[in-house]
């Protein structure tokens, strides 16, 4: 009996895929024939089985659906026997098993075998419409990181917004410094491993005069762990004027106001729930998927715990900046390592911590929101009308937008996929934020940015309710550690010195231009 050989991929990520032999349709029994009733094969049961032998899809026969993939047809198990199975068979065709989710992609009329018409990819383009916004107009941008972004938003399921900040850079597959909103489904790897990373501004009680000239050694030894890569806690003395208002009612940020900037993320945790959610090769979650539910738990306790050691990291930084105050105790390096806290104790210090907090952000995230997103509640108040040469561009600075966003009344729930991008709202209060940080490095200063929102950019549509992290990267890390490492080869110690970095006007440029197309 001649076989069809076709082709089994999941739905859900369609480069998963494998071969499968499948006997051709019986012939009708003749009334000559002396067989006895034909053994009636089910396609979709095999079709099935195959996925969750060989594609290790773990969900029960009963809710798997199957579809050709280029069209979306659904080929279904009707009671009287496979339906439409027949008509479809055939050497090279492409079928997708789904856990009972519809079809990732777009579903074309008419019938179509082989590559449908992707190439022979088999992942077609799922979001034709998805709209991208390029929020780098001068900047320095890699063109790697447009293709990956372009890429990306096109083939992922469900992602319907993309946005490509102006510290945009690339990344293993998936660019850093872009946002993407999608529709149902939920992309582990658009986040990266250091789930909820971000970056916190603390206030301390020091003068900047108890600052300036320190550089330090002093307090090396006491301080958290802040982790590898970009990770830095640093002191920092204000140089602008009065900014809006800080977080949970605290008065923001004043000139000579002496300041902690924490940037550290969930270091192996993060890291291993990635590992753990796309070591079979899965990209994508629907959110109807309790893989996705489990997903996002887990996500959330990365990102509380990101927040928590950006807290203790603080809470160790005032023990030594700030001697003397009994309130950071639990801060201080005990001669006893096996000294274990209360959580009473863990508890009422990082209260006290939060006290201090100017404002908390995670970079690395996925967020449930609603979309497109509407004017917050109290918005003629958020346009300040003072503002100073440090601070970002108003609202009415910022470069057109494409494309073209309006208001609707209708809102539908999304997700936004933050890898290197900071939010315009407060994860804390939901309220929109009115400053956050914008590092530079440590030759260069820390910008401080005021969101604004209006109805010019769709509220935040355009820029995905998000904005620059960073300074971003000329070169990869890759690259930089080989050519900084012999530039600084005879005297890595050098490397340390703030002053020594670099000083180049290309540097400040560099983090200047991301601040100027950053302020939406
Ligand atoms: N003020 C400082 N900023 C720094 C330092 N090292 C890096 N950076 C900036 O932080 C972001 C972090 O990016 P991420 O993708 O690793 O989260 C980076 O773009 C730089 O602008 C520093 O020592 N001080
Ligand atoms: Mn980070």
């Amino acid at each position: 009996m001649p076989a069809h050989r076709i082709t089994v991929a999941l739905n859900t990520n369609q480069s998963l895929r494998c071969p499968l032999l499948l006997p051709s349709p019986s012939p009708s029994p003749s009334p000559e024939s002396s067989s006895t009733t034909p053994v009636s094969i089910s396609y979709h049961a095999l079709v099935v089985k195959a996925a969750q032998t060989k594609l290790r899809l773990k969900r029960p026969a009963r809710s798997c659906r199957v579809f050709v993939v280029g069209t979306g047809r659904e080929l279904k198990e009707g009671d009287g026997g496979d339906e439409g199975w027949e008509a479809a068979l055939g050497n090279d065709l492409v079928v997708c098993v789904s856990g009972g989710e519809e079809y990732v992609g777009l579903k074309r009329e008419g019938e179509g075998r082989g590559d449908g018409g992707d190439g022979g990819t088999g992942m077609g383009q799922p979001n034709p419409n998805c709209t991208t916004s390029i929020l780098a107009h001068t900047a320095f941008v890699d063109a790697l990181s447009l293709t990956q972004l372009a890429t990306t938003a096109r083939t992922l399921p469900g992602l319907i917004h993309a946005v490509a900040q102006p510290d945009l850079h690339p990344g293993t597959k998936y660019p850093i410094g872009a946002v993407f909103v999608s529709k149902a489904w939920i992309h582990p790897p658009l986040i990266g491993g250091d789930i909820g990373c971000g970056m916190a501004w603390y206030q301390t009680s020091l003068s900047r005069n108890a600052v300036d000239g320190e550089k330090g050694e002093r307090w090396d030894a006491a301080l958290g762990t802040i982790g590898a890569g970009n990770h830095f806690a640093e002191v920092q003395v204000v140089e602008a004027a009065a900014v809006g208002a800080g977080e949970d009612g605290s008065a923001g940020l004043t000139e000579d106001d002496v300041v902690l900037l924490v940037h550290s993320g969930s270091q192996g945790y993060g890291g291993d729930v990635l590992r753990r959610y796309t070591a079979d090769g899965t990209v994508s979650l629907h959110e109807s998927d309790p893989k996705a539910v489990a997903y996002m738990d887990e996500h959330e306790r990365a990102c509380a715990w990101a927040r928590a050691n950006r807290e203790l990291i603080t809470l160790r930084f005032l023990a030594c900046l700030e001697p003397g105050e009994e309130a950071w105790d639990l801060g201080r390096n005990g001669e006893d390592g096996g000294y274990v806290a209360s959580q009473e104790t863990v508890r009422a210090a990082r209260a006290r911590v939060r006290g201090r907090r100017v404002v908390e952000i995670w970079h690395n995230n996925v967020e449930h929101a609603l979309w497109p997103p509407h004017p917050p509640p109290d918005h003629k108040t958020l346009r300040s009308t003072s503002s100073t040469e440090a601070l970002a561009p108003t609202l009415e600075a910022a470069p057109p937008s494409s494309p073209d966003f309006t208001t609707s009344s209708a809102q539908y729930p999304i997700y936004i996929q933050r890898k290197g991008a900071a939010p315009t709202y407060s994860p804390q209060t939901s309220l929109p934020l009115s400053l956050l940080p914008l590092p530079g490095s440590r030759a260069t200063p820390t910008l401080i940015l005021r969101p604004t929102l209006s109805a010019a950019t769709g509220w935040g549509a355009s820029n995905a309710l998000s904005l620059a992290h960073g300074a971003g990267r000329s070169m990869s890390r890759a690259k930089a550690l080989s050519s900084l490492s012999q530039k600084y080869h005879k005297d890595p110690t050098t490397m340390l010195q703030p002053a020594s970095i670099s000083q180049s006007k290309k540097h400040i440029e560099r983090v200047e231009g991301v601040e100027v197309q950053g302020g939406t």
